[in-house]
């Protein structure tokens, strides 16, 4: 592996811009509001304008894969692009496929986005651990061995996901983690501070959401042996605010002294703002200083 691990990538970048997460959904609706139409050249155009906006003023960008699938090969053809201009720009990109599989489909899907020799190459995937999250191995190995990094879903920012993820798991213990009972959403995190105690690149980060709260005001997880990024979604669109950010990861010390960054994440927010890169760049700042304020 040629690269530096990637959370100390991440670590410089988000010291130097701030930790804001740009998502790239480009939904119809958006495209229409930037004057462009619902076809792969809109979408294209789109993508183009965010990538050129954000190079060099955003720590990472983060295309919502499922937007460019619907556009067929066309639409993947755009997002190799976009992951290819934002590589040669040095932005970050994490793409959200949301991957989880079997084993030996999960080891093509690891290939997909974080092989060196893969088209649609990101620097980090997000991965869903509803098959286990030790199906998710080929893919966590592969982001140690290739310098790249994978996020986990543990406490999704959407409502429906209560119901699954706050279950009580039987967990049989490995690593750190004690066997027990525990809260499905934690057991994913415990399996994830395990692998990153193991390898101790911190590449392996958990998805929690910033509006699912036990109380509003609290994520409540134990993060503090995560030892990897946390990535955030649910603010600006899904109602989060950079105040809530401060309220439910306080200043980083919940994650322990190897954890983080904490990356919040605001696809539509930002990009309501656009097409011109001045106002993009304007409420990237705006959020950035609000966050780091
Ligand atoms: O728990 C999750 C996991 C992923 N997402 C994704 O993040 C963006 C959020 O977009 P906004 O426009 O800022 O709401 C989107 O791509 C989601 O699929 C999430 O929201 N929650």
């Amino acid at each position: 592996m040629s690269r530096a691990p990637f959370r100390g990538r991440l670590q410089e970048a988000v010291g130097k811009y701030g930790p804001l997460c740009v998502g790239i959904d480009p939904h119809p609706g958006l495209l229409k509001a930037w004057g462009l139409d619902v076809d792969v050249a809109g979408l294209e155009r789109f993508t183009r304008q965010v990538v050129e906006a954000m190079a060099g003023h955003v720590a990472l960008l983060k295309p919502q894969v499922a937007l460019f699938e619907t556009f067929g090969s066309g639409g993947l053809a755009v997002l190799e692009r976009a992951l290819a201009d934002a590589r040669e720009a040095g932005v970050l990109t994490i793409a959200d496929a949301k991957r989880g599989d079997i084993g030996s489909t999960m080891a093509a899907y690891a290939h997909a986005w974080l092989a060196e020799d893969a088209p649609l190459r990101a620097d980090a995937v997000t991965l869903s651990p509803y098959l286990g999250v030790g199906a998710l191995a080929p893919a966590l190995d592969l982001a140690v061995a290739t310098g790249r990094g994978v996020f986990v879903l543990a406490r999704t920012s959407n409502p429906e996901a209560a119901g699954v993820q706050s279950a009580q798991a039987w967990v049989a213990g490995s690593g750190g983690s004690a066997r027990g009972m525990r809260e499905v959403a934690q057991s994913v995190v415990d399996a994830l501070a395990d692998h990153n105690a193991a390898h101790g690149d911190g590449s392996a980060g958990a998805v929690v959401g910033l509006t699912r709260g036990t109380t509003g005001r609290d994520h409540g997880l134990d993060l503090s042996a995560l030892g990897g990024p946390v990535l955030v979604p649910g603010l600006g669109a899904q109602g989060g605010t950079p105040a809530d950010v401060a309220d439910v990861f306080g200043a980083g010390g919940a994650l322990g002294a190897d954890g983080g960054p904490v990356v919040p994440v605001s696809a539509r927010e930002v990009l309501t703002a656009g097409p011109s890169h001045g106002a993009l760049r304007a409420a990237v700042d705006a959020l950035n200083g609000a966050l780091t304020g």
